[in-house]
C-alpha cells in the first residue's frame, strides 16, 4: 500500500518505519525542515530502541521516504495517518490546531480516494472536525474525491515504541464503513498474524478508548502513590503491599509501582484533556482531578524529603541526580519528575550535578542557560562523577545501570552517605549495611 504519515515525532516516525518494514511504501511528512533533512541522512530526532535500524534499512531500500511536502506524498496515497501533536491548551483542552491544519492540507492536496486515519490522541468528536476540514478544502478546489475518516489511536510506550507497534496488545479501529474497516485490517494484518486482536467500534468509541486507557493507567499510579503516602505514616513497606495486591489477577502487577510521579508527554496531558472534556459536558470529574493533583504533589515528594532531612537548610549544598528522562529507555524529559526536583533544589539555593544515560542533550535545552554558565547545574558524563562531594544522591529514573550500583564507590564519593530513592530500587537493609541513610517512597527511612 502507499501510505503517508504526517508528523515525524515519536508516533509518526515509529508508525511510518514499522509500516514500511512490512513492505508498504511510506512517506513521512513533517513541517520541520531540519528534522526531515536529518532523517534523510539517517540522523534521528529521538532516541528509541531499534528505531534507527528500521529507519535506515527501509530508507535505503526506498520504502521509507521523507519530505516536507504533503503534495509530493499525495500522489497515489491510499491511507493518510495524522500523527501530529495535540498539546494541552491553557485550559487543559487538547489543542487541535495541528491536526486540523493537516486535515486542511490533505483536502488541498489529495489526488484520489483515500482514508484519513487519525492517530493523534484527540477528544471525542474530532473525526467530525477532520472530515469537515478536508471537505471544505476539497469543495474549494471543486473536487468531490471520496474519503473516509477513521480513528485509530496509538498505544505505544516510549522506550519500547518499536516493539509495542510491532506486537500490539490490540488495534482499535473506529470506522463507519466496511471499506475503511477492510483497508485498515489489511494494513495491520502483518502485525497480528498469530493472534487476531483488531477491535472495530464506532469512531467516537475509539476516540474515548484512548483517553480512558491513559486515564486508567494514570489512576493506578496515583492510587498507588496515595497508598504509599499512607504506608509511610503506618510503618508499612509499599513494595510488599504492591506484591501482595499485584498477585490478584484482577489487579495485576502493571502500573502499580509507587514513585516520584508520572511524567511524559501523555499521561499528564491526557488526564488534563479528559478533565476538560468533562467540564465541557457539565460534569465534575472528581476522580480524574484527584489523580492529577495527587501526581502534582508526588513530583514534590523527593524535594520534601531532602528538605525535611536538612531542616530546610539546602543553601550551598550539592546534590547528585541519577536519571533525567521521564522514564528509562527514552531521552524525553517532558513533564519529568526530575525537572520539578532540579528546579526546587536550585531555587532553594543548592547546586545539582545530574547524569542520565541518554537525556543529557535534552536536559541542556530544558533548563536556563544561566544555571549551566554559573555552575548551579552540571550535566555530567558519568554516574559516579555526579556523586562527587554531593550531600545526597537522588535516584529519579530507574535506568538499569543505576539498579545495582557500586555502593562502596558511592560512599567514598558522596560527602553525606544519603540516598533518596524515587523508584524504590534499593533494598533498605542492604543500603543500611553499606552505611547509607535511605529514604524511599512509601517505606520507612533508614538511618546509618
Ligand atoms: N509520544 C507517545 O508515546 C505517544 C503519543 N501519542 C499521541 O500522538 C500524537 C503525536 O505525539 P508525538 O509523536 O509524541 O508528538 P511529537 O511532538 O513527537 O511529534 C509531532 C510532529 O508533528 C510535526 N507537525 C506539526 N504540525 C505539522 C504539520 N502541519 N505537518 C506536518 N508535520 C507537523 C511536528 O513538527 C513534530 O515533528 C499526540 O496526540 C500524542 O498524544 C499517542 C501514543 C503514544
Ligand atoms: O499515549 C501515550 O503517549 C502513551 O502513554 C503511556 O506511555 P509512556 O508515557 O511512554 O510511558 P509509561 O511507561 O506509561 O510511563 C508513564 C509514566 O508513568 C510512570 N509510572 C509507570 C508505571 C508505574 O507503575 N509507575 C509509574 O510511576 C513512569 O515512570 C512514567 O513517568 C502509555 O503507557 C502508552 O500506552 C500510551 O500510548
Amino acid at each position: 500500500m502507499n501510505i503517508t504519515v504526517v508528523g515525524s515525532g515519536y508516533v509518526g516516525l515509529v508508525t511510518g518505519a514499522c509500516i514500511a518494514e512490512m513492505g508498504n511504501t511510506v512517506y513521512c511528512v513533517d513541517v520541520d525542515k531540519s528534522k526531515i533533512e536529518n532523517l534523510k541522512q539517517g540522523i534521528l530526532p529521538i532516541y528509541e530502541p531499534g528505531l534507527e535500524e528500521i529507519v535506515t534499512e527501509n530508507h535505503s531500500s526506498g520504502r521509507l521516504l521523507f519530505t516536507t511536502s504533503l503534495s509530493e506524498a499525495a500522489e497515489q496515497c491510499e491511507v493518510y495517518f495524522i500523527a501530529v501533536g495535540t498539546p494541552p491548551g491553557e485550559d487543559g483542552s487538547a489543542d487541535l490546531r495541528y491536526v486540523l491544519e493537516v486535515a486542511r492540507q490533505i483536502g488541498d492536496t489529495m489526488t484520489g480516494p483515500a482514508i484519513v486515519v487519525n492517530k493523534s490522541t484527540v477528544p471525542v468528536g474530532t473525526a467530525d472536525l477532520v472530515r469537515a476540514a478536508v471537505t471544505e478544502r476539497l469543495e474549494a478546489r471543486g473536487s468531490d474525491i471520496a474519503f473516509s475518516v477513521v480513528s485509530n489511536p496509538e498505544f505505544l510506550k516510549e522506550g519500547a515504541a518499536v516493539d509495542d507497534f510491532m506486537h500490539p496488545d490490540r488495534i482499535v479501529i473506529g470506522a463507519d464503513n466496511e471499506h475503511a474497516r477492510q483497508v485498515m485490517s489489511a494494513l495491520y494484518a502483518p502485525f497480528i498474524r498469530n493472534r487476531p486482536r483488531t477491535m472495530f467500534m464506532g469512531i467516537r468509541d475509539a476516540e474515548m478508548t484512548k483517553y480512558a486507557a491513559n486515564a486508567m493507567l494514570a489512576t493506578k499510579i496515583s492510587f498507588m502513590n496515595e497508598i504509599a503516602s499512607l504506608c509511610e505514616r503506618l510503618d508499612v513497606d509499599v513494595e510488599n503491599v504492591r506484591l501482595g495486591i499485584g498477585s490478584d489477577e484482577r489487579i495485576g502487577y502493571h502500573f502499580i509501582y509507587a514513585g516520584c510521579g508520572y511524567g511524559g508527554s501523555c499521561f499528564p496531558k491526557d488526564v488534563k484533556a479528559l478533565i476538560n472534556i468533562a467540564h465541557q459536558n457539565d460534569f465534575e470529574p472528581k476522580l480524574l482531578q484527584a489523580v492529577e493533583s495527587r501526581n502534582d504533589q508526588q513530583k514534590h515528594s523527593l524535594f520534601n524529603k531532602i528538605s525535611a532531612h536538612f531542616n530546610g537548610d539546602l543553601k550551598g549544598r550539592t546534590f547528585a541526580v541519577w536519571g533525567l528522562a521521564f522514564k528509562p529507555g527514552t531521552d524525553d524529559m517532558r513533564e519529568a519528575p526530575s525537572v520539578v526536583l532540579i528546579n526546587s533544589l536550585i531555587n532553594a539555593g543548592a547546586k545539582v550535578r545530574a547524569f542520565d544515560p541518554v537525556a543529557r542533550e535534552t536536559a541542556r535545552r530544558e533548563f536556563p542557560e544561566s544555571w549551566f554558565a554559573d555552575g548551579r547545574l552540571q550535566i555530567v558524563e558519568g554516574q559516579y562523577e555526579a556523586a562527587i562531594d554531593a550531600d545526597a544522591l537522588f535516584l529519579v529514573t530507574e535506568w538499569k545501570p543505576f539498579r545495582r550500583p557500586d555502593f562502596r564507590a558511592l560512599k567514598r564519593l558522596l560527602n553525606t552517605p544519603l540516598i533518596i530513592d524515587g523508584r524504590n530500587q534499593y533494598d533498605r537493609e542492604q543500603v543500611k549495611l553499606e552505611g547509607f541513610s535511605y529514604y524511599g517512597i512509601g517505606r520507612q527511612p533508614v538511618h546509618a
